[in-house]
């Protein structure tokens, strides 16, 4: 029989103690200067980092596996372990060794969570992206009185948001705010549209008890927090809203042990104030992200030119939610006038803004005792920087618009604490308080003692070097340092006797002896570290004593620095925003309660830059006019777009959608005119791509989008549609195409392009009043087709689809039975363009008769089919440029003779 397991160590009690308190995550248990992982911990961090997997003693007679992680490398470890969806609690040793001691040799020093790091609630730096939001979600559904909500924080910045959703509209909803992490009840995780949208958003997902979102809790939280009698100054929330806020506080509670940032008061977001873009809509728009899922490329990355990251920020979350409401459009307009008046003053503001940290995520770190020398330095020089801008702004005594008045005076009146944080810190500041060395000199009497104290008994120490070689007649003597011995004298092993003999010994006692030294301490110089030590204790407490205090003193103006911050972020949107439009040259366009969309020589700015990039040809500008109403000599509301593969019929869709969301974000827009009535919904079902991961095919995924378009799309929609039933037979396709325009144009009224390749739709013009029809022009030359990119009234005559592949290579004897199998179809079939299919019953039939397979006809050389004829021989000789005009006529005879029989 075995012996029965020896009992666990005093530490691993204490391990596995803090160990259930976070059964959900990996435990980072501190010693030293380690952050240990044990057991399954360490298997799987081990692995999920790919570091050595080691064994530390036994537990009940096992070996216990561990792996670890220096501390001052943690957060890079951190960012991996949560980038791969885990969770991680950090336990600090929360007293002194030395205290544990005096509970007893044995005692084990005590360790807390100090935090929970979740997807989430990230604070640090080095684990955010500057220029992107980290959002925290709480989605509260009250089922019985159907009712939806969404809270939302940005825990590195303070930021809370809540908004009334449909459960329905989640999904648009999650689109937008992109959360990182979104907390749910566990009740409702099952439901399919809940799980559809998380899976979309790509959201972390936390599932909670569902007590956590009740809303009397959820409202006595947030009173708490916001040090308010009722939440009603803020906004009538809704129950579910409350809900979801209280689900949110709670969690960072939870995750920061009881630490709350400085948040802003919550922000309710309610129904209709931003353009509604759902998440298929905002993917084929690429506005965050292409659609290989890149950042570079996106809509975001090339219109950003702001020059901090709290503005990259603000930049991103406009464009992600553009506004409804034309007053509010115009005046974020009006902010963009004086910058773009001013290239002088555009360019010193920006010089400005560079200089300014990010002072909303310094402030959230100091007031989670996360901070560091560093944070304070930011809030001073963001502040400062600030001060610089309300200067700037304000020199020549300009009227300013609304909405830069409103943020200068945010950066107003922090002169003083600048000052102080100038006065106190010091020009070199440590990463962390930990070690001192961040108070300025002159500062503090106290500390500038116990530093010159220490300084001073250095200086000592040095100067009894000299006397101790005098006295020893030892030339080679030295003081010397180290973690050991502290402060001790060393001599080469010759020299060793001498100082252990006669009067020396007295002054001398000997520490140690190495291979070629011997060590040696004096009662004098074990004082003067004493003093030195002491005296560098003192000064380490007392200017913890004094960060201590100035964040505290910081801390009691996080209102008004938070709205600097806000500020700060303002003018450099507003700023960048006319840098954007001198540099690309788009205009201001007018926003209005019509039903209008006018557009003169617009144009795609992505696609505009990718052709400057690859200096390929000038971008073409093209307009779009549409009219909201049915009076004669309107435009039409709709249009339907044909013209060549190629041509650019989804660029010029895409380009007016992008418009339209550009001028509600309030920038200016690439064209050279704009007028835009009010767009409340905007859908796009654009180019196609399965959906594997969810288990669509290219078809349902375009049937999906259409359906969403077709069953919510309202007369303040903009709809855009590209090639809607391509990816079915064409009959199928063509017939589908033809209901989903009827729709548009009778039940949904909504403003709309609809490109297509079915060139049989453009009879419906004829039929629907509100209808028009477009196209984009090619030229054909020498048999080659020649993009124009121009879109003109009126409609495509063909496809040019054989001409497209030729340009992209298909191979000759390809190219050439394709013309063949076009002319059959073509004769035989009711429809031009497009439709090899099933349809054309009895050219099919003969074709198959004819294929060269079932023919035996050996395939034609390829050279055979590109030789050029007779004409076109004579028509590369013509010297065009040097014909008169009767030479004009003479040859036009001449190849027509040439013509074959
Ligand atoms: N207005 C324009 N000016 C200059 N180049 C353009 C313009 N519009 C499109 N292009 C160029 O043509 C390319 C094809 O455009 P786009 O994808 O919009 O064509 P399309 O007609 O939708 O083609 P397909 O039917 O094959 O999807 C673009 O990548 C761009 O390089």
């Amino acid at each position: 029989m075995s012996a029965s397991p020896p009992e666990a160590t005093p530490m691993m009690a204490q391990y596995l103690e803090i160990r259930a308190q976070a059964p959900d995550c990996l435990l980072f248990y501190r010693m030293g200067d380690f952050y240990e992982l044990f057991f399954e911990d360490a298997e799987k961090a081990a692995a999920a980092l790919d570091i050595a997997l080691t064994k530390r003693g036994k537990h009940l007679g096992e070996d216990i596996p561990m792996c670890g992680v220096p501390v001052h490398a943690a957060e890079s470890y951190l960012e991996r372990l949560i980038r791969q969806g885990f969770r991680v609690a950090i336990a600090e040793q929360t007293e002194d060794p030395a205290e544990a001691r005096k509970r007893g040799s044995k005692a084990v020093v005590r360790r807390e969570i100090v935090r929970v790091v979740t997807p989430g609630t990230l604070t640090e730096d080095t684990l955010l992206d500057a220029r992107a939001h980290n959002y925290l979600a709480a989605f509260n559904w009250r089922r019985g009185a159907d009712e939806a909500a969404l809270a939302w924080l940005d825990l590195s910045t303070g930021e809370v948001r809540t908004a009334p959703v449909a459960a329905a509209g989640l999904a648009t909803a999650l689109a937008r705010i992109a959360p990182r992490e979104l907390l749910a009840s566990e009740r409702i995780a099952d439901e399919d549209a809940v799980a559809e949208a998380v899976t979309a958003c790509e959201a972390a997902l936390t599932l909670l008890p569902p007590q956590r979102f009740e809303a009397e809790t959820g409202a006595r939280t947030a009173r708490e927090q916001y040090g308010v009698a009722a939440l009603d100054g803020f906004g009538a929330f809704t129950q579910a809203e409350t809900g979801a806020l209280g689900a949110l506080l709670d969690y960072v509670l939870l995750t920061q042990r009881g630490r709350m940032p400085v948040l802003r008061p919550p922000v309710r977001e309610t129904g209709g104030a931003t353009m509604a873009i759902d998440a298929a809509t905002r993917r084929n728009l690429e506005i965050d992200r292409t659609l290989t899922g890149a950042k570079a490329g996106s809509l975001v990355a090339t219109l950003d030119r702001t020059v901090t990251g709290a503005g990259a920020r603000l930049f991103a979350s406009r464009l992600a939610a553009p506004l409804t409401d034309p007053v509010a459009i115009a005046a974020r307009h009006d902010a963009i006038a004086p910058f773009l008046d001013e290239p002088t003053l555009r360019a010193d503001v920006r010089a400005i803004l560079k200089g300014a940290p990010d002072v909303e995520r310094a402030m959230t770190r100091l007031s989670l005792g996360r901070g560091g020398p560093r944070d304070l330095a930011a809030v001073r020089d963001a502040l400062a920087a600030g001060g610089a801008l309300a200067l700037r702004l304000r020199e020549g005594g300009r009227g300013l618009p609304d909405e830069l008045g409103h943020a200068v005076r945010a950066l107003d009146g922090h002169g003083a604490l600048v000052d102080r944080l100038r006065e106190m810190l010091a020009v070199d500041l440590p990463p962390t308080a930990r070690d001192g060395g961040f108070i300025a000199r002159g500062v503090h009497a106290g500390l500038d003692e116990l530093r010159t104290l220490a300084s001073e008994s250095r200086r000592v120490i040095a100067a009894l070097e000299g006397r101790y070689r005098a006295e020893t007649g030892i030339a080679g003597l030295k003081v010397k340092h180290n973690n050991v011995l502290g402060y001790h004298i060393e001599v080469t092993a010759a020299h060793g006797d001498k100082l252990m003999q006669g009067g020396h010994a007295e002054t001398f006692r000997h520490r140690q002896t190495m291979a070629n030294a011997v060590r040696f301490s004096t009662v004098e110089l074990a004082e003067l570290e004493q003093k030195i030590v002491r005296a560098g204790d003192q000064a380490l407490a007392l200017e913890r004593e004094l960060f201590d205090a100035l964040v505290a003193e910081v801390g009691g103006h996080a209102r008004t620095i938070a709205e600097a911050a806000d500020a700060l972020a303002r003018i450099d949107v507003a700023a960048a925003a006319a840098a954007l439009s001198a540099e690309r040259g788009h205009v201001r366009p007018t926003v209005d309660t019509s039903l209008a969309f006018e557009v003169k020589g617009g144009r795609h700015p992505v696609v505009e830059a990718a052709l400057e990039a690859q200096g390929a040809g000038p971008f073409v500008a093209n307009d779009c006019h549409m009219a909201g109403g049915e009076r004669d000599g309107e435009a039409p509301r709709l249009w339907l777009l044909t013209g060549p593969n190629m041509a650019g019929k989804s660029t010029y869709l895409r380009q007016n959608a992008i418009v339209a969301l550009m001028a509600q974000a309030g920038m200016h827009v690439p064209a050279a005119r704009a007028r835009i009535g009010v767009v409340d919904r905007l859908f796009s079902r654009v180019g196609a791509a399965d959906d594997l991961a969810r288990g669509r095919s290219t078809f349902m995924v375009e049937m999906v989008e259409a359906a969403a378009i077709l069953n919510q799309a309202g007369p303040r929609s903009f709809v855009i549609l590209d090639e809607l039933g391509r990816g079915t037979a064409t009959w199928d396709g063509l017939s589908l195409a033809w209901a989903s325009i009827e729709h548009l144009h009778e039940v949904n009224r909504c403003r709309a392009l609809f490109a297509t390749h079915y060139h049989e739709l453009v009879s419906l013009a004829r039929r629907l009043a509100s209808l028009g029809t477009l196209t984009v022009r090619v030229k054909e030359w020498e048999g080659q087709v020649v993009f124009l990119h121009e879109v003109a009234e009126g409609a495509a005559d063909r496809s040019y689809g054989l001409a497209v592949a030729r340009l992209a290579g298909l191979p000759e004897s390809v190219l050439a039975r394709a013309r063949e199998v076009l002319a059959r179809l073509e004769q035989g079939g009711p429809t031009a363009g497009h439709t090899a299919s099933a349809g054309s019953g009895g050219a099919t039939e003969a074709l198959l008769d004819d294929l060269p397979l079932f023919s035996a006809a050996p395939p034609r050389p390829a050279q055979a089919a590109s030789r050029p004829s007779a004409v076109e021989a004579a028509l590369r000789e013509a010297a065009v440029d040097d014909l008169t005009p009767r030479e004009a006529i003479d040859l036009l005879y001449r190849l027509r003779d040439l013509l074959p029989d």
